[in-house]
């Protein structure tokens, strides 16, 4: 069998690992555009706010690695067209060079792109996107230069914040818009996005919100503001993170797409065509918290997509488990995590829902200051069912295992009287008897 996998990223190595990590005889052809493959992105503001050394650790495998175990794998090589019918896909080089590969089964592991607004002055240097690996160095370069002091951030979403983290780290005056009235508004509800609005503030970021881009301002080609719907700033750098949007045209008129033109895909990661999945950001998922078709661009959703891709093409049938799109950010020390749907989101998505809130410390009142902090967390769950459908936590303490088993209870349609009586262990060092899991889920209406 042959297997062809297009897009060498997260999920594109994840399903090429599994076929050829298997004991059964596949060819597998890998093709890229980029020059690079399994760069980490979320590693893109540790490495430009200089939190961590260098961006070498960014990278967990590369070619050589495929080649190893018997791949044949074509970097800076693009996919420009894909014979359905005859199972055949059309590619090209950098050097101009015309690839034909044909496939008994085909991956489509294409990601998603950039939203960039066609906004006056969306060619002027000096502005920028945050993706690729070569998009963060281009950030790092501008910001290295001695003009670059006031950076604008456009989008308080995960990308943007987490950039204009780093470039205050770095020295600049940073000015950071969302649209929404806050940040991470995709995630949180109100009540928690104001704590990251105020951690902002708190280290010197200006906010802007409720705000939207016009126009990029410029002289002799080089940006040098940003035009709002309130007003006009002075910026040096303008870095747009206003979400992603899925690459899907490959699949042209052939494939059934989602609402957002994702590659439609059953639990397999099969698309509308036998022979062809999709994985990764470019395709849809299964929402256990709206319990239906839904699309999330996460690393962490692309890696385990690939896996039963693979075991699929393998003969194996497996299902994904299905996502709920769980996500964590760390910002100047204040971490927020968050699992299934807010109550905005539930709202959003067509479902009654109730919550419960509780603050708290971490840790019992006897435990030395310096060791506890609050927590702040909010159960949502369905009204009728009260089936839990998401949860947000905010701290500084580190209290992302506890979003890992919210995920679980979504995932595994759990009520909020069920985890009422949970057996929750105790011990001083980590958590109190009575802790604030429980005692939120007891106090549910
Ligand atoms: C700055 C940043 C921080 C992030 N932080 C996190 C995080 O902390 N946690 C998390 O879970 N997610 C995070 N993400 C999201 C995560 O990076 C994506 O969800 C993930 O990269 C999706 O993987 P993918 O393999 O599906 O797609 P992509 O990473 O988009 O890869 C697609 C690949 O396909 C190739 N390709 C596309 N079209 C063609 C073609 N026609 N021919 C050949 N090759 C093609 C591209 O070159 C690319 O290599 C972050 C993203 C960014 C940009
Ligand atoms: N820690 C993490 O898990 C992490 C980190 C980075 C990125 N990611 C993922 O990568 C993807 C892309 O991240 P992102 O930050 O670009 O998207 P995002 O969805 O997190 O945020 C986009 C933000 O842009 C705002 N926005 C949209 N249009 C706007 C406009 N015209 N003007 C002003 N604001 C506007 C939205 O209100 C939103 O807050 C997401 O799926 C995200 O989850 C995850």
């Amino acid at each position: 069998m042959k297997v062809v996998v297009v897009g060498t990223n997260h999920a594109g190595i994840s399903a090429a690992n599994t076929l050829l990590d298997s004991d059964q005889d596949v060819e597998v052809t890998l093709l890229d555009r980029n020059s690079n493959l399994s760069y980490l992105g979320c590693g893109t503001a540790l490495w430009v706010g200089r939190q961590i050394d260098g961006y070498e650790g960014l990278f967990y495998t590369n070619a050589a690695d495929f080649e190893a175990k018997g791949a044949k794998i074509s970097l800076e090589t693009e996919v420009k067209e894909i014979d359905f019918e005859n199972k055949v896909v059309y590619a090209e080089t950098k050097s101009g060079e015309k690839l034909e590969e044909n496939y008994d089964k085909l991956v489509l592991a294409t990601g998603s792109l950039p939203i960039a607004p066609k906004l006056p002055g969306h060619d002027l240097d000096g502005l920028h996107f945050l993706k690729l690996f070569q998009e963060g160095q281009a950030v790092d370069k501008a910001l290295a230069t001695d003009d670059a002091n006031v950076v604008c951030v456009i989008g308080a979403g995960y990308i943007g914040v987490e950039i204009a983290e780093a470039a205050a780290r770095r020295g600049k005056e940073v000015h950071i818009f969302d649209a929404e009235a806050h940040s991470l508004m995709n995630y949180y509800d109100e009540d928690f996005a104001v704590a990251m609005d105020e951690n902002l503030r708190a280290n010197g970021i200006h906010t802007h919100f409720g705000e939207l881009a016009e126009e990029y301002l410029g002289e002799n080609g080089k940006v040098t503001g940003l035009k709002t719907t309130k007003g006009e700033y002075k910026a040096d750098v303008i870095i747009n993170c206003i979400g992603f949007r899925p690459n899907a045209g490959l699949g042209a008129d052939h494939l059934e797409k989602f609402v957002n033109g994702a590659y439609l895909v059953d639990r397999t990661f099969k698309t509308s065509d036998d022979a062809v999945y999709a994985v990764g950001d470019c395709a849809t998922n299964y929402s256990n918290a709206v319990n239906d078709t839904a699309y999330i661009a996460l690393a962490s959703n692309a890696v385990r997509s690939g896996i039963v891709a693979g075991q699929n093409i393998l003969g194996n049938h497996v299902e994904g488990a299905g996502i709920q799109g769980s996500n964590g950010i760390e910002i100047f020390g204040l971490k927020l995590v968050s699992t299934g749907l807010s109550v905005r989101a539930a709202e959003k998505n067509g479902l009654k829902v109730k919550y419960t809130d509780i603050e708290d410390t971490q840790l019992p009142g006897f435990m030395p200051a310096d060791e506890n902090a609050e927590v702040k967390l909010r159960i949502v769950y369905e009204e009728e069912s009260r089936r839990i459908v998401g949860a947000q936590m905010v701290s500084h303490y580190d209290v992302s295992m506890g979003i890992h088993m919210f995920s679980l209870a979504v995932q595994e349609q759990l009520t909020i009287d069920k985890l009422a009586l949970l057996d929750l262990f105790f011990l001083p060092h980590f958590n109190q008897p009575y802790n604030y899991i429980t005692k939120a889920a007891l106090k549910a209406e």
